[in-house]
């Protein structure tokens, strides 16, 4: 099993969480977000070094942070950009040979080891792989306020991270992305987007992404969750 390197993009504004500032700092279980999202990577032995992507004025928050609770593998904090992806591009730029790199959000805090590892796995295989979940919902293509179709439902999955590539291919694709002017709302559609495979394996329900305040709710009632599987 191969080590990797994960880049955290965590320089968003939380604008749907509608608390005025960056959800990174916002309490679960009275620690913040991104510190339950690092502590994963912290803990696990396959992972070789975390570069996290940051806002500028939040820089000397997050070294404090990563202080306070003994985040030792962060390796570089990378300002980030306008977008997701260009935060991601910068995020990888601070990277070197060719290894296996993993990108996940600082905003999915409930990822698992175990699925790390069949992550891994499977982008040795594939080259690139990511998680996800099928849809739950019945999903319809709307136009205004009509619907316009049913999308049959048993090709859909609902995509999550980490999503996992060989650094050279995932740069090269973020570099063509640039020049081509292409945004993708995540990093496996730059692949996609250069018709390169991207293998898929599934995860859990609940690794979402804390977006809109009810997720608080949501990450809370996990992390008790949690604390009981542990206990028992
Ligand atoms: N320019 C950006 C935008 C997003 N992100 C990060 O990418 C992840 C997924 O983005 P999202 O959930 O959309 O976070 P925000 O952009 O902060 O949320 P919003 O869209 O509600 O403002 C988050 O960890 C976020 O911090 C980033 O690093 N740089
Ligand atoms: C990358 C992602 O988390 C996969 O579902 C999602 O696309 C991020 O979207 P956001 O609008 O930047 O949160």
């Amino acid at each position: 099993m191969k080590n990797y390197h994960v880049v955290i993009p965590a320089a968003g504004q939380g604008k749907r969480m509608k608390t005025g500032r960056n959800k990174q700092f916002l309490l679960i279980d009275h620690i913040p977000l991104l510190v339950h999202t690092l502590r994963v990577f912290e803990e696990d032995l396959l992972c070789s070094e975390i570069v996290l992507v940051v806002n500028q004025e939040e820089i000397a928050m997050m070294k404090d942070l990563m202080k306070e609770y003994s985040i030792a593998k962060v390796s570089h904090f990378v300002v980030g950009g306008k977008e997701r992806q260009n935060s991601v591009h910068e995020g990888l730029k601070v990277l070197s040979g060719n290894p296996v790199v993993l990108i996940h959000d600082g905003a999915r805090p409930f990822i698992r080891i175990q699925v790390i590892k069949e992550l891994v796995a499977s982008v040795e295989e594939t080259g690139a792989a990511i998680v996800g979940v099928p849809v739950k919902d019945t999903i319809k293509q709307v136009n205004g306020t009509l619907v316009a179709k049913t999308v049959e439902r048993n090709h859909l999955w609902s995509i999550q991270t980490p999503q996992a590539f060989y650094l050279k291919n995932i740069l090269q694709a973020h570099e063509t992305a640039v020049k081509q002017g292409y945004i993708g709302t995540d990093d496996a559609s730059l692949m996609e987007y250069m018709n390169q495979p991207v293998s898929i394996i599934e995860g859990g329900y609940d690794n979402f992404k804390v977006t809109t305040p009810e997720d608080l709710l949501f990450a809370e009632a996990i992390i008790q969750k949690r604390k009981g599987e542990k206990e028992s």
